[in-house]
């Protein structure tokens, strides 16, 4: 879905970087304003997507008031448009201030029109991607709420989700790790009649093998050593509920004749008992398996994969969801630095860059931890790709080191650095930063042979 016109507003009272601006930004219909109210009405006709605004507009042309008076009112008008305040060099306050009233994001005079340019670009990238979204969501319905998504693709498994949450299916969920299993789960049962019975998770992967048969159907007191009273599993805690067995194509053999004769039977029978307790529950569950290749292993049984897949739902890892990438990192920044109480302007367009071109092999869980670590660590006033950890070129998912124990030494030694710098040397204060105790971090610094003082 891409718009046919790519609209720039330039609202600039000096003509001679007027025409400076019309030569250098011709691939772009453009429009000039050259003062508030030619402005509104320029907005108001031809609706930009992206709008240039000197701060400095008549008749306060050395003022900044009435560029903000017409900034606030372009986004009183039209919201979604992104807006690049021009101020004057050393205006850092002013920048703040228009970006508190909502600008897209601001520019030192006298212009560079190349860096300018690049800003523009990547103005209309995000205007596109919002729009397509917002058209998306008219046509098939938003995302699912707990989620976050823009993606063609991820809408239809919502969709999909909406439609099958009020069944009692048993649901497979399929996906790389970190792609949203569990999300996609909870989503199922708030969506079904089963809302307000609990949802209850077990990790089949988690649990060591001789605990997860107590852990999933309960036991009777004395049915082995140490269980010293009767307590009820996962499964019958769920009763009335939602169970989710998440990476089921990891449990033991053994097991799987058990939780079998349960799905079919709906009854649990706890390890050293003799009662059959009928249990209702709507389980859904989760691998990132491949489970057929795990059935010709002989590692799971057929028949249970039938019991489990009554209906399966993939979901395409984070690299095939077109547009969901940036959308996810802009709503995580700004979950990290409200969480954090840190104040940053934002994702540098480098940054976004190198987002979109890295592969992602932990999904939205990567990219999640990725931008709290990195608004916690970033030291200018853009989340950088560096800060990220992401390298700006193509190659950006390949370490060009020699080997992965050297690519972790020289990440660690980065944050150490980058802690200690925060912290003005403080050990204590770094170690928090970096959720590490005092000792680790002086034994880690020790390894890199760095003082406090150094950095
Ligand atoms: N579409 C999404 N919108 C918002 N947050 C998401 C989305 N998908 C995943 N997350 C977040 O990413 C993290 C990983 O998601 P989740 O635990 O659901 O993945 P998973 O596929 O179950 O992972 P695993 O295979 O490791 O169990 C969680 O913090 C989750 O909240």
């Amino acid at each position: 879905m891409k718009r046919h016109t790519a609209t720039l507003m330039i609202v600039e009272d000096d003509l001679a970087l007027q025409r400076q601006l019309r030569w250098s930004f011709d691939s772009y219909e453009l429009v000039f304003a050259e003062n508030r109210g030619d402005a509104i009405a320029t907005l108001r006709r031809h609706e930009p997507q992206v709008v240039v605004l000197d701060l400095g507009l008549p008749p306060e042309q050395d003022g900044v008031e009435e560029g903000m008076r017409a900034l606030s009112e372009i986004l009183r008008l039209a919201p979604e448009t992104k807006v690049i305040v021009a101020t004057g060099n050393g205006e850092d306050d002013n920048a703040l201030r228009a970006i508190a009233l909502g600008a897209y994001d601001f520019y030192p005079k006298p212009i560079d029109t190349a860096v300018l340019g690049l800003i523009i670009a990547r103005a209309f990238h995000i205007a596109d991607l919002e729009s397509q979204n917002r058209a998306l969501r008219h046509s098939t319905g938003g995302p699912l709420e707990g989620l976050i998504a823009a993606s063609d693709v991820m809408l239809k498994v919502c969709r999909l989700v909406e439609k099958v949450a009020p069944t009692n299916a048993t649901t497979l969920l399929l996906g790389e790790t970190g792609s949203g299993k569990e999300v996609l789960a909870r989503a199922l049962h708030n969506l079904s009649a089963r809302r307000d019975g609990r949802f209850v998770a077990i990790n089949c992967a988690a649990i060591p093998e001789n605990l997860l048969e107590s852990e999933l159907f309960g036991y009777e007191k004395g049915a082995f050593t140490g269980a010293n009273r009767q307590s009820p599993g996962k499964i019958e805690l769920a009763q009335g509920g939602t169970l989710f067995l998440d990476e089921i194509g990891d449990m033991p053999a053994s097991l799987q004749a058990k939780m079998l004769r349960f799905l079919q039977e709906r009854v649990v029978e706890r390890v050293g008992g003799r009662e059959e307790i009928p249990v209702d529950v709507r389980v859904i569950c989760a691998t990132h398996r491949d489970l057929t290749a795990r059935i010709a292993e002989g590692e799971f049984r057929e028949d249970l994969f039938y019991r489990v897949a009554e209906i399966s739902i993939t979901i395409p890892p984070l690299r095939e969801r077109d547009g969901d990438v940036v959308v996810l990192a802009k709503a995580f920044f700004e979950k990290a630095a409200a969480t954090n109480g840190i104040t940053l302007r934002g994702l540098a367009p480098e940054a976004i860059v190198a987002i979109e071109r890295y592969s992602w092999p932990g999904n939205v869980r990567e990219l999640e931890h990725r931008i709290n670590r990195a608004v916690i660590m970033a030291d200018g006033k853009f989340v950088t790709a560096a800060d990220l950890g992401l390298n700006t070129t193509s190659e950006s998912d390949t370490p060009l080191r020699l080997n992965l124990r050297q690519v972790r030494d020289e990440a660690e030694r980065g944050a150490l650095e980058r802690a200690l710098r925060m912290a003005e040397g403080n050990v204590s204060k770094a170690s928090r930063l970096l959720g590490v105790s005092r000792p680790a971090l002086y034994d880690m610094m020790r390894k890199h042979s760095m003082q406090p003082s150094q950095v």
